[in-house]
């Protein structure tokens, strides 16, 4: 039955409100309108920033939401004017927008985009400043502009990569978050040279795409530091060459890894959100050169510091969004790249059902869990 034009209902997965069990509703999806995108979502994963925003300490959330933002789907239809996708198209939704034309896009030295991220911050389309979800007439808000815990979300078309047909969307559907965000914030943020060596704070799938791409820059040390040693093992296949658990050293972490590395890395990476790690990840850079790339996510009313001696003598402070890829542009060709050579399945660690969502984030806890894939028509 042809769903064009029509309201959609389908499952999908609503925080009602922050911390309380998601709850699988019956819920109203509106078709696109001019410039938006419907898209059958057929896999989800769940991210971090997703248990992050449910938490209630996001400055951003706002409830009742559908949350979600790594996944693939495929086009049900578009709205008025929208060209460069079409009905049947597979899709990865891109969080982080890129409309071409804008003040951001247009500078080249930003993959951030300005053209619907007013909207996209307050859970609504850019269009009306309406949601188009809804339950009996009660609107529920967007998320990241993405909501993909939905089996049908309507999406803003500058936020749509489209992708070879080929790829299997079980798997590419990480290419919408974690993965992209640790290799770029290597490739593109940081820009590490062969040789370099490199600091990574936390092994979880962003720290362990981090580790993946400084091993193919070529760097020649990939110290992977976290609090739980059990993640080490793995951490080998993913680059890492050598490990630190702060816990078992009474030096503050930054200076066991000066000491180590004759004065300091080339490049660190904190890839958690804790603000205490951000300073140390800073002050393990070599003076001089030494550059810092915070990754993770801190919450609501956290603050950096550190002594600005430190910036002083040249060590460098930076941070990243989706890894500096432009979403529309790069997405599909690290789809294609997935195809040849870049690990993506690696970091796939549980196979469940939209059902099963509030197991899903319990299970993100578990030190042995890096991505949990939600099949959302099972
Ligand atoms: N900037 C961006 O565009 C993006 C940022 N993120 C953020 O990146 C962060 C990491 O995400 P995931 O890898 O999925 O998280 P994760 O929770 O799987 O990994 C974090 C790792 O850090 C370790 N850890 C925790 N506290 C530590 C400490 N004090 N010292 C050393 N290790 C510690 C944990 O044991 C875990 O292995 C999150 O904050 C997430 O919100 C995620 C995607 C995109
Ligand atoms: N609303 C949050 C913002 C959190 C944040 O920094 N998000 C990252 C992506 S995290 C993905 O898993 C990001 O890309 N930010 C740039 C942006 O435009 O949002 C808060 O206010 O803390
Ligand atoms: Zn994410
Ligand atoms: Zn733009």
């Amino acid at each position: 039955m042809a769903t064009q034009g029509q309201v959609i209902t389908c499952k999908a997965a609503v925080a009602w409100e922050p911390n309380k069990p998601l709850v699988i509703e019956d819920v109203q999806v509106a078709p696109p309108q001019a410039g938006e995108v419907r898209v059958k979502v057929l896999y989800t994963a769940l991210c971090h920033t997703d248990a992050y925003t449910w938490s209630g300490k996001d400055p951003e959330g706002l409830f009742p939401c559908v949350l979600g933002h790594e996944a693939a789907g495929i086009v049900e239809s578009v709205g008025e004017g929208v060209t460069e996708v079409k009905a049947g198209d597979h899709v990865i939704p891109c969080y982080q927008a890129e409309c071409r034309e804008c003040k951001f896009c247009k500078s080249g030295k930003t993959n951030l985009c300005g053209k619907v991220r007013a909207a996209t911050g307050v859970g609504v389309m850019m269009n009306d400043r309406k949601s188009r979800f809804s339950i009996n007439g009660k609107p529920i808000y967007h998320f990241m502009g993405t909501s993909t815990f939905s089996q049908y979300t309507v999406v803003h078309d500058v936020s749509v990569a489209k992708i070879d047909p080929v790829a299997p969307l079980e798997k590419v559907c990480l290419l919408g978050c974690g993965v992209p965000t640790g290799l770029g914030a290597v490739w593109n943020t940081a820009k590490v040279e062969p040789g370099s060596i490199v600091a990574v704070f936390g092994l979880g799938t962003v720290g362990l795409a981090v580790a993946e791409g400084a091993k193919a820059a070529g760097a020649s040390r990939i110290i992977g530091i976290d609090i739980d040693s059990k993640k080490f093992d793995r951490a080998k296949i993913f680059g890492v060459t050598e490990f630190i658990n702060p816990k078992e050293h009474e030096k503050p972490i930054q200076q066991v890894i000066v000491d180590l590395t004759d004065g300091g890395v080339d490049y660190s990476f904190e890839c958690i959100g804790n603000v205490s790690v951000m300073r140390a990840a800073l002050e393990c850079c070599h003076k001089g050169w030494g550059t810092s790339v915070i990754v993770g996510v801190a919450a609501s009313g956290q603050e950096i510091s550190t002594r600005p001696f430190q910036l002083v003598t040249g060590r460098v402070w930076k941070g990243t969004a989706f890894g500096g890829f432009k979403s529309r542009s790069q997405v599909p060709s690290l789809v294609d790249k997935y195809l040849k050579e870049i690990k993506v399945d690696e970091y796939i660690t549980h196979n469940m059902t939209l059902a099963d969502i509030n197991k899903a984030f319990d299970l993100m806890h578990d030190g042995d869990c890096l991505r949990v894939v939600l099949n959302m028509f099972v």
